[in-house]
């Protein structure tokens, strides 16, 4: 069954506030701080326990040597970063989390580019946000592989309102690069609560790495709650609950099929344009012999069952079919998960399929074997069969 993580932002999200849910569901720091070390940058994570109006919660302060408190003085050590110097700390983690997290700065950057109306190579992250957010950002994105989350879903987000000071002064919340980063994700801007509830760093967080936006039915195994900084009216937390979606929830998408013998082939593939312009999931084609032997394509199409009525619409119009079966398919996956194994050529990420509590595959993660067989100049095939030499011989511990 598929792992999700459903977040609850009644009360925004920040960086701190993610990382802190992700210990509270589980996540082992130590494991954390090991993934994290590959950045190269020198910190620690103070984890501790707080009370948050009578709720237990997990808070992460991101501690740089001798900069114990950086919030009441700008840290010129860290004094505000552009974003090629950000890029080159986290190009030394692994994939995927170094893919995830540097596309991840390149779509905070381009919010505070647009906002500022500066060229993404000119722009100057906040100071006290910058290396902040890069230990953040990478450790959202390896916390999440850490606790084996295959999908994320979140509820509307409230941003609260009023207004926050900034480095380019009062402004007002949800602060422009925020605005500029939540369009199109569900938001209310609560009134009653004047503060700022959502930061640049915790709105880059839902954009990359939340798949839908919306409140599945799910059975939760965990409920994690992590902390904010600021103390409000309202518990100051994101609540999070780490479980599996239920069945009924399952029948999300539908399988739609109809066999076409009298049309022109140029027109199949402008079909299979439009029908994934559509929001079709997939769509394939099959050779089939009908009655009498007639020679046919029969055109499949997966989508959700919201595009059912609007991908019909479209198949009728643009092929010569006027009839159609709709499936209901139950999905079943294998659970993935990643672990790094120790090699003669290093630590490699593997990605794991378990199907039933039985491991039915492991791959090699590519980009890492890709850049281990470049580094030492051996051929990719001699990584990969490293990898799998140390598979089978740890293959019950991972
Ligand atoms: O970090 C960036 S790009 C940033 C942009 C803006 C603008 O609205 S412009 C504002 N801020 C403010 O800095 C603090 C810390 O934000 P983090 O995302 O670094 O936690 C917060 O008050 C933001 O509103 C940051
Ligand atoms: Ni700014």
């Amino acid at each position: 069954m598929e792992k999700i993580l459903y977040l609850d932002p009644f009360s925004g999200i920040a960086g701190d506030m993610f990382l802190g849910l992700l210990v509270d569901l589980g996540v082992d720091p130590e494991e954390l701080k090991k993934r994290l070390s590959k950045l190269g940058v020198e910190f620690e994570l103070r984890i501790r326990k707080v009370n948050k109006k009578g709720i237990t919660a997990t808070k992460v302060d991101v501690v740089f040597p001798g900069k114990e408190h950086h919030e009441d003085h700008i840290d010129h050590e860290h004094h505000g970063r552009h974003l090629s110097e950000i890029m080159k700390i986290l190009e030394r983690l692994e994939d995927p989390a170094r893919e995830k997290a540097t596309e991840m700065f390149e779509t905070l950057a381009e919010a505070e580019s647009k906002v500022h109306g500066l060229p993404k190579e000119k722009v100057h992250f906040h100071e006290v946000g910058a290396m902040d957010a890069v230990i953040e950002i990478a450790g959202a994105v390896a916390g999440l592989e850490l606790l084996g989350v295959e999908k994320v879903f979140c509820g509307t987000v409230n941003t609260g309102s009023g207004f926050v000071m900034t480095e380019h002064g009062r402004y007002p919340v949800p602060a422009p690069a925020t605005a500029e980063l939540l369009k199109g994700i569900p938001i209310y801007v609560d009134q009653k609560v004047r503060a700022e509830l959502v930061t640049p760093t915790g709105a880059v967080i839902l954009k990359s790495l939340v798949d839908e936006f919306r409140t599945p039915i799910l059975r939760a195994e965990k409920v994690g709650y992590g902390a904010g900084t600021m103390d409000l009216e309202i518990p100051n937390v994101l609540r999070g609950y780490l479980g599996y979606i239920e069945p009924s929830e399952r029948i999300g998408d539908v399988l739609i099929e109809t066999n076409v013998d009298d049309m022109s082939p140029q027109l199949f593939g402008h079909l299979m344009e439009r029908l994934f312009e559509a929001g079709a999931k997939d769509v394939f084609f099959t050779p089939i012999y009908m009655k009498k032997n007639r020679p046919a394509v029969k055109v499949s199409v997966l989508c959700h069952e919201s595009k059912k009525d609007e991908i019909l619409k479209l198949l009728f119009k643009e092929s010569t079919s006027i009839g159609a079966r709709v499936f209901y398919p139950e999905k079943v996956e294998a659970t993935r998960t990643v672990k790094t194994v120790k090699t003669e050529y290093g630590e490699i990420p593997v990605k794991i399929a378990s199907f039933d509590s039985e491991i039915v595959n492991i791959s090699p993660e590519y980009e890492a074997c890709k850049k281990i067989a470049q580094e030492k100049g051996i051929p990719l095939k001699e990584v990969y069969r490293a990898v799998c030499k140390s598979v089978s011989e740890v293959r019950d511990d991972v």
